[in-house]
């Protein structure tokens, strides 16, 4: 296996706001992280709310700077700014497509700026390139001609994954990428996800604190806390022998593991299954 993604000992720290005296406090959002990320895996980073892991996104694409410690993508050490080039190679899809797309320009404007900036097509080539893109997210090639207000929260989230998709990245980051949706499109994004990460032969790198997700995607996850992985494990072994007492804390925390965690499928916040989906393409239907 190739190495995708190193981050070695990476420590990122924010001033502390309105701190004593007017003196410049630091605060370790990221307090020294190793992870090794392989090419073509789907790779989960879970934890509670501030334990770092939309900061170790940012590392990933270059907007937040580490004080100390490497990033290399795909063997080369990298450093922010990113060249284009790298920043093509890994590409983000956020929470809320709401806020992340343009409510003004229409899906054919966001995606075309974006693939002409990046040189990836152009002409009649780009027509295409459109059309092959509302069909890799499963939308009708109308929601082209469509602003973010005319489509549901779902159809959003397959905007957002096609624009970033449009650059041909290998690397794709979903960072909680299907919080803010009903479970049923939570759903169908993971399957999109899972799909389109073997298709294409993706690394994904799925963030959630919700555990039963991760578990339905992803093949490998790192726990965190407090700025730290404190585990590493495939997400079978993880699930069923965690070998750290916060990550048989944050198991406790979902209702069906209570105090064992051999359980076969965990349940979503809204009390519902989510299977895993596997290589052999296992479907979640909900
Ligand atoms: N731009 C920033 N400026 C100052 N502090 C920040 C900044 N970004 C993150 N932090 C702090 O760094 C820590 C880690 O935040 P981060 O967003 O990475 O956590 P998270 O695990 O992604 O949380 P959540 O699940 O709530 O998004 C938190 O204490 C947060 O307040």
């Amino acid at each position: 296996m190739t190495t995708e993604i190193a981050l070695d000992d990476i420590v990122v720290e924010y001033p502390v706001p309105g701190a004593k005296g007017g003196r410049r406090e630091l605060r370790r959002a990221l307090d020294g992280i190793t992870l090794h990320i392989e090419q073509g895996e789907s790779f989960g980073l879970v934890g509670e709310s501030g334990c770092g892991k939309s900061t170790t996104a940012n590392v990933i694409i270059g907007l937040a700077t580490p004080s100390s410690g490497s990033v290399a993508i795909d063997g080369e050490i990298v450093s922010t700014p990113r060249r284009p080039a790298l920043q093509q190679h890994v590409q983000m899809v956020f929470q809320d497509p709401a806020s992340s797309l343009n409510p003004r320009l229409r899906v054919r404007s966001v995606l075309r700026e974006l693939i002409e900036h990046h040189h990836v097509a152009s002409g009649t080539e780009l027509k295409g390139r459109l059309n092959e893109l509302m069909d890799m997210v499963g939308l009708p090639r109308r929601v082209l001609d469509a602003l973010p207000r005319d489509l549901s929260g779902g159809q959003r989230q397959r905007v957002a994954i096609a624009r970033a998709l449009a650059v041909e990245p290998r690397v794709l980051i979903a960072d909680e990428a299907v919080s803010a949706l009903d479970v049923s499109a939570q759903a169908k994004v993971i399957n999109l996800l899972a799909d389109l990460k073997d298709d294409l032969g993706l690394t994904l790198i799925f963030i959630s604190h919700d555990l039963s997700v991760v578990r339905a995607l992803c093949d490998r996850a790192a726990v965190m806390h407090a700025g730290r992985v404190i585990e590493v494990a495939q997400t079978e072994v993880l699930f069923s022998s965690p070998q750290q007492e916060y990550t048989r804390r944050l198991l406790r925390a979902i209702p069906a593991f209570g105090s064992s965690h051999g359980v076969p499928a965990a349940p979503t916040p809204h009390g519902q299954q989510l299977p895993r989906v596997s290589a052999d393409r296992e479907r979640i239907s909900l």
